[in-house]
């Protein structure tokens, strides 16, 4: 065989993830991150602020949304709504019901055109649906649905609000950035669409951003750890030991950044005023029936949806693609323990399927595409772990202290969800029933849904507990 000329760039030296490329030397490593719509400054986020708003071809869209935003409508299912506010939200819904079903070929010839489309269809249709009075049937009318349904079939998405569109395209700068920082600072950073425009709202969606932000760190590790398994030498171990314990300290920051909502969300707000209008058809709201997407029988060549829960931080590529690199996703979400049956329309005869692939249907397809190429690449940093465990247990050590810091931020996490979402639920079952002579007979006791539509103390709780099950015996060589 011949050998390489000593400047092609596999014979060049590989770059340490903590050191860089050596001077003179291109990083060809990250070439391939572009196809899966991965910044390797920014990670899932986009490197520029989303577009702000659509071309005036699309004004009514945007105008109508901005209207719900800056009426800042009440739930209609409030107790304490008054006439007034229920007389202002019906005039708007009245003022949706006669928008133009505007043409959406023109927002093909651009990603960002579409997502922000998707954006502003998916948003209007969570104000006119959780707006609408308790008892009225759920009908969305065509000027919503038939755009909607086309743009999120180009997407690939479900024709609801997602993660992406309150997290990942929901921010902009606060103040410009310097041309010397490759990604925007955590704290220069505020959102563009907000449902109740409280600070609790943005700080929940910012909480998410920061986390994707710092995420990058992680996935510059699993960069250069999946680089080191193609060669899988003793330096290789080396430093994928190294790296594994640069991942723990990664994860404990997002743990940190995690418990940091609590510093600007308050957790009756976020329960009580926020949360409800994430809900989709298969969470809470789903009590109250079906929704009807109008429009669909005078254009046949669009379907029917059949996945529409809310969004859900369950969807942030970033955890998914933790659990996925370290081999861990096989406890955590395997379908047996934490799986359900898909939302809406599928029969109930459908077969189970795990939370975390559901729930990279709402992603979006380049980063579905990138956690797929993770979880099918031959040479995975779990069989390298299943295969020393013997011969060298320091990295066996360094892999079971990224599990470990994973485990920290599902126990964190855990503590969130008590906080903003078991507490109050309890809490409001408890008056409601005090303050109904028909008292729910459950006395609050009922499963409680996520925003995915899951039994959601029962499934955090064995997610969080599976995932230890990924440690490794360090094996008979240990001291
Ligand atoms: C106040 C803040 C938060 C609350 C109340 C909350 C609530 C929940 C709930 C109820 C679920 C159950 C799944 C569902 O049906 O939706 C869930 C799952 C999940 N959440 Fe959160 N969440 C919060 C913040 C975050 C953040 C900031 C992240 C990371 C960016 C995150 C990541 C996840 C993940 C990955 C899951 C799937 C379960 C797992 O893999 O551990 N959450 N969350």
């Amino acid at each position: 065989m011949t050998a390489l000329p000593p400047n092609h760039f596999l014979a060049l030296p590989r770059p340490d993830v903590e050191l860089g490329p050596p001077a003179g030397v291109v990083d060809t490593t990250t070439l391939a991150a572009h196809d899966f719509d991965v910044d390797t400054r920014t990670g899932f986020m986009p490197p520029q602020p989303p577009l702000a708003r659509l071309p005036d071809q699309w004004a009514p869209w945007e105008d109508a949304f901005a209207a719900a935003q800056s009426h800042r409508f009440q739930l209609g299912r409030k107790s304490n709504i008054t006439d007034a506010e229920k007389a202002q939200s019906e005039a708007w819904r009245a003022h949706v019901r006669q928008l133009p079903t505007l043409p959406t070929t023109g927002l093909l010839r651009s990603e960002l055109l579409l997502r922000r489309a998707h954006h502003v269809l998916s948003w209007t249709m969570h104000f006119y649906v959780h707006s609408l009075p308790p008892d009225a049937p759920i009908r969305i009318p065509a000027p919503i649905t038939v755009p909607l349904l086309q743009v999120s079939h180009h997407l690939q998405l479900p024709p609801v609000v997602t993660y992406s569109d309150d997290v990942l395209y929901n921010w902009a700068l606060l103040r410009p950035q310097p041309p010397t920082e490759p990604a925007p600072a955590l704290d220069n950073l505020r959102t563009l669409s907000s449902f109740t425009g409280t600070r609790d709202e943005a700080e929940f969606y910012l909480t998410s951003a920061r986390i994707e932000l710092r995420g990058v760190a992680a996935l510059e590790v699993m960069r250069a750890t999946l680089d080191e398994l193609f060669v899988g030498d003793a330096i290789a171990r080396a430093r994928i030991t190294r790296y594994m314990h640069a991942l723990a300290g990664v994860i404990d920051e997002l743990a940190a950044l995690l418990v940091r909502v609590r510093e600007g969300c308050e957790p009756e707000t976020f329960y009580r005023d926020i949360r409800p209008w994430f809900n989709g058809v298969d969470s809470d709201a789903g009590a109250r029936g079906k929704w009807v997407f109008e429009g669909l029988d005078e254009n046949p060549e669009i379907s029917a949806p059949t996945e529409l829960s809310g969004p859900s931080a369950g969807q942030s590529s970033i955890v998914h693609a933790l659990d996925i690199f370290l081999g861990v996703d096989h406890y955590s979400h395997a379908s047996a323990l934490t799986g359900h049956g898909p939302a809406a329309a599928a029969p109930s005869s459908a077969p189970k399927v795990s939370f975390l692939d559901r729930m990279q249907v709402y992603m979006p397809r380049h980063h579905r595409n990138f956690l797929r190429h993770l979880s099918t690449r031959p040479r995975s940093l779990r069989s390298l772990i299943e295969e020393q465990h013997v011969d060298d247990p320091e990295l066996i050590v360094s892999y079971n202290a990224a599990v470990a810091a994973l485990k920290r931020f599902r126990d964190a996490h855990m503590r969130i969800v008590a906080l903003y979402i078991i507490g109050p639920a309890r809490r409001l079952a408890a008056s409601e029933a005090q303050a109904s002579s028909s008292a729910q007979e459950d006395g609050g006791k009922a499963p409680l849904k996520g925003t995915g539509g899951t039994d959601l103390v029962r499934f955090l709780k064995d997610v969080r507990d599976n995932t230890v099950d990924a440690l490794v015996d360090v094996g008979v060589n240990a001291s």
